[in-house]
């Protein structure tokens, strides 16, 4: 039986902010209420489970007293929403997953001494299969600390930064990460198809080749190079596929391109 998590304070209960009320509630959080105006089937369905759903901050049951805020709306919509839950964040720890907004951003809008965590997760936390990297801001106790680290164990692996910068790059490459993924199984599965494949086998071998690739690099102590040598026969076809994939013009440069891209769009969302 997990130990009891305290009450929490959902503030936007969409994919990542679902994909985690999921996780936590399977971590035994006993109470919590959730700030969404659109209550989905799933939503509605928690209700009466210890979960309280209300439409904005002005509705949260009195008396209501978190130890968690998580804020997981939208970055450009923080300015208008946080400065709602300044009195709750005075005692609480407030964990961000909004993209790019600073700690003295939120700070700002949520009182200058609140603690507050930057946490940044991906949607495979709807498995528990994510992969989050958190920095703590100033003033958080290592109490506060270890239950953000335990909340956000809850939905995958989590590591620590020490600079808050480096959340930015976080967000390009593990936070925007799955998305990269399954382009690929797009364009895949659309290559194949102007190759002449049907388009249902297609679809198949697109997803079972990324899936089970991704699965195969989970459970092998290799690394990913390895792996992938592990395909490339010499002379063989793979190894003509890669000639054009890692031409320093093809795949590398457009990696860090856009890598650098969704860093500096983190680093603009600072507020
Ligand atoms: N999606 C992802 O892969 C990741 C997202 N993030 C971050 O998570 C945050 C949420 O993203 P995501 O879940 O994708 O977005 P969603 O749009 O799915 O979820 C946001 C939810 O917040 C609701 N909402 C809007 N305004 C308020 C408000 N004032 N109070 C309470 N709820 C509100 C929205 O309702 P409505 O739709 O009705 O406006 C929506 O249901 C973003 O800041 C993003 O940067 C971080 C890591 C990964
Ligand atoms: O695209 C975004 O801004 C968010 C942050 C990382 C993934 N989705």
């Amino acid at each position: 039986m997990a130990e009891t998590l305290p009450p929490l304070l959902l503030v936007g209960c969409g994919k990542m902010g679902g994909a985690m009320l999921a996780g936590w509630r399977e971590q035994g959080l006993a109470s919590a209420v959730v700030v969404e105006p659109y209550v989905s089937e799933a939503l509605r369905a928690l209700a009466g489970q210890g979960v309280t759903v209300v439409p904005d901050a002005a509705s949260i049951p009195v008396g209501f007293s978190p130890g968690v805020i998580v804020f997981a709306i939208k970055p450009q919509e923080a300015p208008a929403a946080l400065p709602a839950y300044a009195a709750l964040a005075a005692g609480a720890l407030s964990i961000s997953i909004m993209a790019g907004r600073s700690v003295a951003s939120m700070q700002a809008a949520l009182g200058e001494g609140s603690a507050l965590i930057r946490a940044m997760p991906n949607t495979p936390a709807a498995i528990r299969q994510g992969f989050t990297v958190g920095f703590t801001g100033p003033g958080v106790t290592e109490a506060q600390r270890a239950l953000a680290d335990r909340l956000l164990a809850a939905i995958g692996e989590v590591a620590w930064v020490a600079e808050e910068d480096l959340i930015n790059p976080v967000t390009a490459v593990s936070g925007g990460g799955p998305a990269y993924v399954f382009l690929l199984t797009e364009l895949l599965e659309q290559a194949a198809i102007g190759e002449g494949l049907p388009p249902d086998l297609a679809r198949r071998m697109a997803r079972v080749t990324v899936s089970g690739s991704g699965a195969l690099l989970a459970a092998s102590s290799e690394d990913a190079a390895a792996l992938r040598r592990a395909v490339t026969s010499p002379k063989g076809t793979t190894e003509r596929a890669l000639a054009v994939l890692m031409a320093e013009e093809a795949w590398p440069d457009a990696i860090r391109r856009a890598m650098a891209a969704a860093t500096a769009r983190s680093r603009e969302l600072a507020g």
